[in-house]
């Protein structure tokens, strides 16, 4: 399971907004280590609506996050729990979330430092493809970025699968529609029915996401408008790179089955990066 975490050793620091179902902070937490005073940056998630199955949807996805450990997962210290409020304690990712983040740098984030990304995530898929675990909830915005990475000094970027948040499976249709184009189209009809091969669709999103500068798809569409995209098995605008919009396009089959392993995300990402696409279009990576 998870550690329990006492509140007297967290401490709020400031609120860094809103997800969905929670408040979240920048914090410290205390531990005593060897006999002395240890404090760690933590990012506090504050479930707020303290309706039952919510919370539990919540413990499940600190505990999912909190049995496995991998470079590229999130780590998630424990939960603490207070009066009405439950409190996920999980590590402080410097940078935060990489759509904000592209959005910020508007285009001048050079592809291989997009497609070192992409790779990370696809090596995190595997290992969760591996441990036969569904995320549920891979996007931009719950990718966090560890380090900026700068090819100037050749540093590369880091980033960490955050945890999945509460499953649109307790959540409702709502929550589930304004998911679209991130959830994958079986789990709107059958949410408990859905497996593996829907982190697969949602890789295909974050991968649109990571090469339009962080734009949130099919913004703009209300909730009718996106269910309509689905039931037209409507695709994404291409990205101008074929080989991309290929991988982009295998990863967003309607059908689950026609969709690639990660192993073959991986490999069909290798070929981007070995790829020469300087040459292909020199206006596509943008300059370092
Ligand atoms: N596990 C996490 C999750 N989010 C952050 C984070 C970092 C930052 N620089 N600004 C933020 N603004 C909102 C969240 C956040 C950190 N760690």
């Amino acid at each position: 399971q998870f550690q329990m975490i006492r509140h007297e050793d967290l401490r709020l620091e400031e609120s860094l907004g809103r997800g969905s179902f929670t408040r979240i902070f920048k914090g410290s937490k205390t531990d005593i280590r060897e006999g002395e005073r240890q404090n760690t940056d933590v990012l506090l998630k504050v479930l707020d609506g303290s309706y039952k199955n919510c919370w539990e949807s919540f413990f499940e996805a600190a505990s999912l996050m909190s049995q496995i450990s991998h470079k590229h997962l999130l780590l998630v210290y424990g939960i603490s729990v207070h009066r009405s409020e439950n409190i996920m304690v999980q590590e402080f990712v410097k940078y935060g979330a990489l759509d904000l983040f592209l959005r910020k740098k508007q285009g001048s984030v050079p592809v291989s430092w997009k497609l070192d990304v992409a790779k990370q995530l696809a090596c995190v898929l595997n290992f969760l493809e591996e441990k036969k675990i569904v995320h549920g909830n891979i996007s931009a915005k719950n990718l966090l970025l560890a380090r900026e990475g700068d090819s100037s000094i050749g540093t590369s970027p880091f980033i960490k699968l955050s945890d999945p948040g509460i499953s649109v499976a307790v959540t409702g249709r709502d929550v589930a529609l304004d998911r679209i184009p991130w959830v994958a189209p079986e789990v709107l009809e059958a949410p408990e029915t859905w497996g593996m091969e829907c982190d697969k669709w949602s890789f295909g999103t974050t991968l649109w996401e990571i090469f339009n500068g962080g734009k949130a798809p099919l913004q703009g569409l209300d909730p009718q408008q996106k269910l309509m995209f689905y039931e037209n098995h409507e695709q994404l605008p291409s990205p101008k790179w074929t080989e991309l919009a290929d991988l982009i396009g295998r990863c967003m089959e309607y059908d689950p089955a026609l969709r690639p392993s990660s192993r073959g995300i991986i490999r069909q990402l290798n070929s981007l990066i070995t790829s020469d696409y300087e040459l292909l279009d020199p206006g596509l990576s943008a300059h370092a």
